[in-house]
């Protein structure tokens, strides 16, 4: 059973460029869960240009299937974790001036600070999951974080599967393959959509979650827009 939690960034994003209250970060979250989302993912960043710190603490009481906190643990972001207590939080390298996220971690470089973070979190019984190239080496450096899973980067997989190439599947195989012989929780995100997800799917063992943003958020446009259209049209007619 693979769950799926809908990342709410695109939300934010657009109620930011009006100043506004629309759309409604809270209402959305409310309307993914009772359309049947399993999770709710946001990765406020530090300059809160879509998500803000405050989103975060308005969804504690909102989100009442999987909350995932996405982000770079600088120490304002390990302050919010704590404060917030998530069920997930997902650790992500992101370097301040990223348009998204672009990498995984090096398990392996920064193997004392990955240690060091998710044992607080762990402490305070939020789950920990590291965001990862699809990379064996990297795998094998997650499990001695002592994170609970990985997060596989999907982004070259989503660029490759569109231009038909199916053996972008097979480093993301190997590596669910890998964390589930060592114990690792898998989990994916990047670029998934409803083109790639369900080859994803059927290839990657013990998938736990996918976090989608960017295209479920486009999809809905485009699949809602003849819908809406015609409902203004009718109250114009
Ligand atoms: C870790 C990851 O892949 C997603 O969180 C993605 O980075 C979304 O972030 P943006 O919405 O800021 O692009
Ligand atoms: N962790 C990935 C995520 O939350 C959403 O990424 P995307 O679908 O917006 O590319």
């Amino acid at each position: 059973m693979t769950k799926l939690s809908v990342n709410i960034n695109k939300i934010a994003t657009l109620r930011n460029s009006r100043g506004g209250d629309v759309p409604n970060v809270v209402k959305f979250a409310e309307d993914v869960q009772r359309f049947g989302a399993e999770g709710v993912t946001i990765h406020p960043r530090p300059d809160e240009r879509h998500i803000r710190y405050q989103d975060a603490r308005d969804l504690v009481n909102v989100v009442h299937t999987e909350y995932n906190i996405e982000g770079n643990p600088i120490p304002k972001f390990i302050d919010l974790v704590l404060e917030t207590k998530p069920t997930q939080v997902t650790l992500v390298p992101d370097s301040i001036d990223a348009i998204t996220s672009n990498a995984g971690w090096d398990t392996i470089k920064h193997k004392d600070f990955l240690v060091e973070v998710i044992s607080e979190f762990k402490r305070n019984k939020i789950r920990t999951s590291i965001f990862v190239d699809p990379n064996l080496k990297q795998i094998e450096g997650a499990k001695e974080t002592g994170t609970d899973r990985i997060e596989l980067y999907t982004e070259a997989f989503a660029h490759q599967y569109a231009l038909g190439n199916e053996d972008a599947i097979k480093p993301y195989a190997d590596c669910a393959k890998l964390s589930n012989q060592l114990g690792l929780g898998v989990n994916a995100g990047h670029d998934l959509s409803l083109d790639n997800i369900k080859f994803f799917k059927e290839n990657i063992e013990g998938l736990l979650e996918v976090s989608i943003g960017h295209a479920l958020i486009s999809e809905s446009l485009y699949l809602g827009i003849e819908n809406v259209i015609q409902m203004y049209l009718h109250r114009l007619s």
